[in-house]
C-alpha cells in the first residue's frame, strides 16, 4: 500500500511500450496518459474550472514565468497558493520558467547562474535562478514542479546543444538541491539533448542517476519534423526507468499523442486544444474542423452527435460558424470546451485499449475515423 501522504507512480497494463496506469498524490490521483491543459495565467482559458475538472482532466499546468511577473510569487503565497486562486483543488504542474523566458521575454541572457531577463509586461529587469525558479514554484504551491533549464530551438549546431544539455543537468542537480525533501511532490528532471542521440542518452542517463521522481523529455516540439520527434523519444525511452513517469513536454496534436503513448509517453501538455478552440478550430472524431469555413454556414448537424459534451453534441456547426465569424466570446468557449472534451476522449480512449492490450486498433480506428471525415 503506498503512503497516500506521498507521490508514487502504479503501471496497471502494458501494451508493447505503452503503459497505463495513475500517478497518486495527497491532492487527487493523476490517470495515465494523461493530457494537462495548460493554465497559462492561473486561468485555462475561456473554461471554467469546473468544467476543466468534468471532461475529465486530472491535473492542469500552471507557468512560473507568467505568475512570477502577475500576480507575482509571494503575492499568489500571500493569497494562499495557485489552487485556492484559480479554485483548482486537483494537483497542479508548473514548467519552471525558461522555455517562456526564451520564448516571451525580451533582452535575455543565460548563464551558468540562471537566465536574466526583462519582462514582456511591463520590461522590468529579472534573475531566475534554479534555486530561485524551484522556490517560485513552492510559493505557487505547485505540486510536480518542472527544474530550471535550457531548450534550444532545433535546427541547431552539436556544440551549442552540447553545452545547454550540460548546463541543464548542472541545474538539475541544483534543483534537486532546492527542492529537498517534500513528500506528495515532486521535481521532474527535463531530458535535453536536441536531435542527437548520444547527447539524448547522456542526458537521460544523468538525470536517471539523480533518481526523481520523474522524468520530462524537453527540447522536442520546437520545429523539428514529427519522425525526429519520434525518433527522439525512442532513443531515451530505454534510458529512463519504467517505473517513473515520463511527460513529454508541449506535445501535441491528437495524431502526436498516440504516436508518443505508443513509445512509453504517460503525460503531455500543449496549449493547441485551447488555442485552436480560441481561433475557430475544433478537434473532433471526424478530423479538423475549421468553423470559419462558408461550408458550414447552413450545415445543423453538431460537431459530434455522439459525444457527451454539450458543446459537441448540442450546438450546430452553422450556429459555430457563425460565432466565429462574428468573433462572439462565446464562439471561443464552446470550441474551447469541444476541443479539451475531444483531448481527454483520446487519452481515456488510449488508457481503455492499453488495459484491453488493442492500442494499435484503437490508433488505426481513430485514424480512420480522420480519414472518413465527410467531404
Ligand atoms: C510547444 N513545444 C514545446 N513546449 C515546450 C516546453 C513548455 C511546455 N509547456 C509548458 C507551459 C506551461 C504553462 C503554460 C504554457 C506552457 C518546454 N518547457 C521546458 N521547461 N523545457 C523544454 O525543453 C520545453 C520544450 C517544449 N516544447
Amino acid at each position: 500500500m503506498t503512503d497516500p501522504l506521498d507521490f508514487s507512480f502504479t503501471v496497471s497494463a502494458t501494451d508493447g511500450q505503452a503503459r497505463t496506469g495513475h500517478i497518486a498524490m495527497p491532492r487527487g490521483n493523476i490517470r495515465t496518459p494523461a493530457f494537462m491543459p495548460v493554465g497559462t495565467a492561473a486561468t485555462v482559458k475561456a473554461m471554467y474550472p469546473e468544467q476543466v475538472r468534468d471532461l475529465g482532466a486530472d491535473v492542469v499546468l500552471g507557468n512560473t514565468y507568467h505568475l512570477m511577473l502577475r500576480p507575482g510569487a509571494e503575492r499568489m503565497a500571500r493569497l494562499g497558493g495557485l489552487h485556492r486562486f484559480m479554485r483548482w483543488d486537483g494537483p497542479i504542474l508548473t514548467d519552471s520558467g525558461g522555455f517562456q523566458v526564451m520564448s516571451l521575454s525580451a533582452l535575455r541572457k543565460i548563464d551558468e547562474e540562471g537566465v536574466t531577463f526583462r519582462s514582456h509586461i511591463d520590461g522590468t529587469a529579472h534573475r531566475m535562478s534554479p534555486e530561485r525558479s524551484i522556490e517560485i514554484q513552492g510559493l505557487l504551491g505547485s505540486d510536480i514542479q518542472m527544474q530550471l533549464d535550457e531548450c534550444v530551438r532545433l535546427p541547431a549546431e552539436r556544440p551549442e546543444i552540447e553545452k545547454a544539455m550540460h548546463l541543464s543537468l548542472r541545474w538539475a542537480e541544483r534543483c534537486r538541491v532546492a527542492f529537498g525533501e517534500q513528500p506528495g511532490k515532486a521535481m521532474f528532471g527535463i531530458v535535453q539533448g536536441g536531435d542527437v542521440p548520444e547527447l539524448r542518452v547522456e542526458s537521460a542517463r544523468a538525470l536517471t542517476d539523480l533518481g526523481l521522481k520523474g522524468y520530462a523529455i524537453g527540447g522536442l516540439a520546437v520545429g523539428e519534423p514529427q519522425a525526429v520527434m519520434l525518433a527522439m523519444i525512442e532513443t531515451v525511452e530505454p534510458h529512463l526507468p519504467s517505473t517513473k513517469p515520463r511527460y513529454l513536454m508541449g506535445v501535441g496534436t491528437p495524431d502526436d499523442l498516440m504516436q508518443s503513448v505508443m513509445r512509453g509517453i504517460d503525460m503531455f501538455d500543449c496549449v493547441m486544444p485551447t488555442r485552436a478552440g480560441r481561433h475557430g478550430l475544433a478537434y473532433t472524431r471526424h478530423g479538423r474542423i475549421n468553423l470559419r469555413n462558408a461550408r458550414h454556414a447552413e450545415d445543423t448537424r453538431p460537431l459530434d452527435e455522439a459525444s457527451d459534451c454539450p458543446a459537441a453534441r448540442d450546438y450546430s456547426r452553422a450556429y459555430l460558424h457563425h460565432l466565429v465569424r462574428s468573433d462572439e466570446i462565446l464562439g471561443m468557449m464552446l470550441l474551447t470546451w469541444n476541443n479539451l472534451a475531444y483531448y481527454q476522449a483520446l487519452m481515456a480512449g488510449m488508457r481503455a485499449a492499453i488495459a484491453a492490450g488493442r492500442l494499435a486498433d484503437f490508433v488505426a480506428e481513430t485514424k480512420d475515423g480522420w480519414a472518413r471525415a465527410e467531404a
